[in-house]
This record gives C-alpha cells, structure tokens and sequence, in this order.
C-alpha cells in the first residue's frame, strides 16, 4: 500500500431529530449570521425547512435566504449569492439540501474572497480563503457534506468543472435520514449509483489496498441491498439511515485511501452530459457511462475487475457481473444508454470536444478523444 495522507475536518451529527442541534452549534462557533442555500423548495415540504428555522431562531442567529439552486447547478447563481453574502456580510453559509445546494454553498463560501471564483476551477487562482460552511444534507448521493469538493456548470462556456480545498469541507454537516423518505425512488436509486461510482473510480486503481478494497466491497454491496429495499419500501429508514451513512463514506476519503487518488474518468465525461444537458441527473449519467467503460476496460485487461465481480456481484466472470450490474440499474428505473438520458447521436462529437476540455480524461488510464469516442458509441 502506498504512503498517504489523510485529514477529514467534518463533523457528522447523524440521527432522526439532529436539525435542532443546528443553531447551538453555530452559536457555539460564535457565528451570528449566515447566508442559508436552498434549491427549489422541496425543504418547505418535508419539514426541514422548519426546523431549520427554528433551530437558528431559538440561537438567535440571523440568517438570509439564497433560493433557486438548480440541479446541476450554475455559476450565475454562485454570483448572485457571492453578491447577497458579501452585502449581507454574513459571517458563514449554510447550504440546505442535496449535493447541488452543498456545492453552490461551498463555492459562494470561497467566492466570496475572489473577484472571478471561475478563476479557481480553471486552475488560474488559488482558494485562500472561505466562510465556514454548515450543511443540513437532504439527499444521501455525492458525499459532498464530508468533502471538500463542489461542482459547478459554467453555461457559457459549458463546462461542468470542480474545485477541491481544504478549506470548504464543511465544519458540521447533519444527515437527519428520516427527512429522505420524502425523496422519489428514482432520486433515491440516482443518488446510489453516485455513491457506487464514488467508490468504483477508487476501486480498479490498485489492487494492494487490501484493507480499503474490503471497506469498498462491503459499501458497494450495502448501497444495493439497502437500495433494493427502499424500492420496497421507501419509508423503512434503517435502510435510508444506512444508505446515507455508505454514500458519505464513499466520498468521504476512506474509500480511496491508497488507491491512487482513483480514475475519475466516468465522472469527467458524466459532467459533459450533464452541462449539455441540465435535465440529465449525475448518478444517472454515471449509472449509463460506468457500465459501458468497465466493459471497455474489461475488453483489454479481465483480471483488473475480477475482484469486483467475485466480492460485489458473486460472479467468477466480469460479463455476468457486469450483467447483474446492469440489470441491477435497470431494475432501479435508470436509463441503460445514452439515447435512454436523451443524449442525440449528432450530438457526439460535441460531447466529445466538450469532454477533451478537461486536462485529463482518467488518471490510471488516460483516454484520448478517439477512446472517448468509442466509449460514448459503446454507451449509445
Ligand atoms: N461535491 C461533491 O463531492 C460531488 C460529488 C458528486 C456529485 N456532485 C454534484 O452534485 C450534484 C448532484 O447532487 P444530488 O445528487 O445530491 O442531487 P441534487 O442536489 O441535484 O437534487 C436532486 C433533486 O432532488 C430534490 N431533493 C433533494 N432532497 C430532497 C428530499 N429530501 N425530498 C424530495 N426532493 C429532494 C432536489 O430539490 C432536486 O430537485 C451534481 O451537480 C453533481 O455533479 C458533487
């Protein structure tokens, strides 16, 4: 196993009821005021918004509010919410829902100190400094309220590129899992192809891990069963507290750890389909291009998915597992190809340039644009 480094600074509050615990700590932080991130409203239905409220308001901190945060959300709404931050001057930002809220509150937290925070996610500027950032996490996918990642599309230049500091982990993130229940299965399943992809960009990197690859097969496999469950019954919230806590951790840093830092390949093209097409979900994107690229790799060298196909799926072989892999998905309602996300045939060499936009396409193996074209005709 290779040396490593590993620091998470998050704080989880985990349970049925932790959103109270909310305002406290802020207080306790010595934080009076902070911008509160939403998206479309879905919080004012389930109750979280609520308690939220009440939570802040019993602490006496003063909040504002940032609605409209989109899924695959864009730069424009990080501006306008830089804007209100800085008039408002508040003291931290607060995101409120799932990965698409989260990262828009990381990157408002760093933007803040920045005149173009486009400039960190091209490479052009450092992030020095941020607001603390607090999180009331309302869909258990990306792992984004124990990391230090945001994602953000640039609908000019129709990039959908990321950021990594440390210094927008958050400082507390609450997974409360009952306030899920109010999410469509079809989110739910989304959402666990994320966190399964999470852990498949570590998986085939390296395989002396050992310790990290028996975390990853027991993740993997926990994020099927309990996800075959909530398809039973979406209100069982063992299963919702347990996929929640396997989505965290698969993105959290323990699933990596000695794996390279990953590929990352799948996730950079997913990003393409998702800038050209805002409609198109991330796990759901991931759930059609991971497939396609195993079998693409699996073609050239077998033996590196052997263990993923023996210790998730119980097969000998990497097409049966692959097969149960697919079936899987399926049987969850996500769509099998690229056609399936609505993706246009004649929209492929734009896809193409757009994806070759990235610095790299894959770190353990690189794909060049003829690769990628042929993977996204794999997955057509
Ligand atoms: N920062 C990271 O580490 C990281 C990792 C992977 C993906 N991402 C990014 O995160 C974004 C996707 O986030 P996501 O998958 O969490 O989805 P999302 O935040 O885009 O939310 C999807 C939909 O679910 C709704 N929703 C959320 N919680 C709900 C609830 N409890 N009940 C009912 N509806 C609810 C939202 O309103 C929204 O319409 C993408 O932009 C993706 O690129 C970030």
């Amino acid at each position: 196993m290779d040396a490593f480094s590993f620091c998470n600074p998050t704080r989880i509050e985990f349970g049925v009821g932790t959103i109270r615990k909310l305002g406290m700590e802020l207080k306790k932080a010595d934080i009076k005021s902070c911008l509160m991130v939403a998206g479309g409203g879905s919080i004012k239905k389930n109750g979280v918004y609520e308690q939220v409220c009440e939570s802040l308001e019993k602490a006496e901190i003063h909040f504002v509010e940032g609605w409209g945060v989109q899924p695959n959300p864009t730069l424009e709404k990080v501006i306008e919410l830089c804007e209100l931050a800085k008039r408002e001057k508040v003291e931290a930002v607060l995101g409120v829902g799932g990965g698409s809220v989260i990262d828009t509150a990381k990157t408002v937290s760093a933007g803040v100190f920045l005149q173009d925070i486009w400039n960190a996610f091209s490479g052009k500027e450092k992030i020095r400094n941020a607001l603390p950032v607090y999180t009331v996490l309302t869909l258990s996918a990306t792992g984004s309220e124990m990391n230090g990642n945001a994602v953000i599309t640039n609908t000019k230049t129709m990039q959908k590129w990321g950021i990594y500091s440390p210094l927008i982990y958050p400082r507390l993130s609450i997974i409360d899992p009952s306030v899920q229940s109010s999410l469509p299965f079809k989110q739910t399943a989304n959402g666990a192809m994320d966190a399964m992809a999470h852990i498949l960009e570590y998986y085939f990197a390296d395989d002396r891990a050992i310790a990290t690859l028996a975390i990853d097969d027991a993740l993997l496999k926990t994020i099927v069963e309990m996800t075959d469950r909530l398809q039973n019954n979406s209100g069982d919230l063992l299963a919702r507290g347990n996929l929640a806590w396997c989505a965290t951790l698969a993105l959290n840093g323990i699933s990596g750890i000695g794996l390279k830092g990953g590929d990352w390949a799948c996730h950079d093209i997913q990003h393409a389909f998702s800038a050209l097409h805002p409609e198109i979900a991330h796990g759901e994107g991931l759930g059609v291009i991971f497939p396609a690229w195993i079998e693409y790799m699996s073609e050239k060298d077998p033996t590196r998915f052997l263990r993923w196909a023996k210790n998730v799926w119980d097969e000998e072989n990497v097409s049966r597992a692959l097969h149960r892999f697919r079936d899987k998905l399926e049987s969850w309602g996500l769509a099998k190809s690229l056609r399936d996300l609505g993706i246009k045939e004649l929209e492929l060499p734009q896809l193409v340039k757009l994806i070759m936009t990235s610095p790299r396409i894959g770190m353990v193996s690189r794909f060049t644009a003829v690769e990628v074209e042929s993977l996204l005709m794999l997955a057509f």
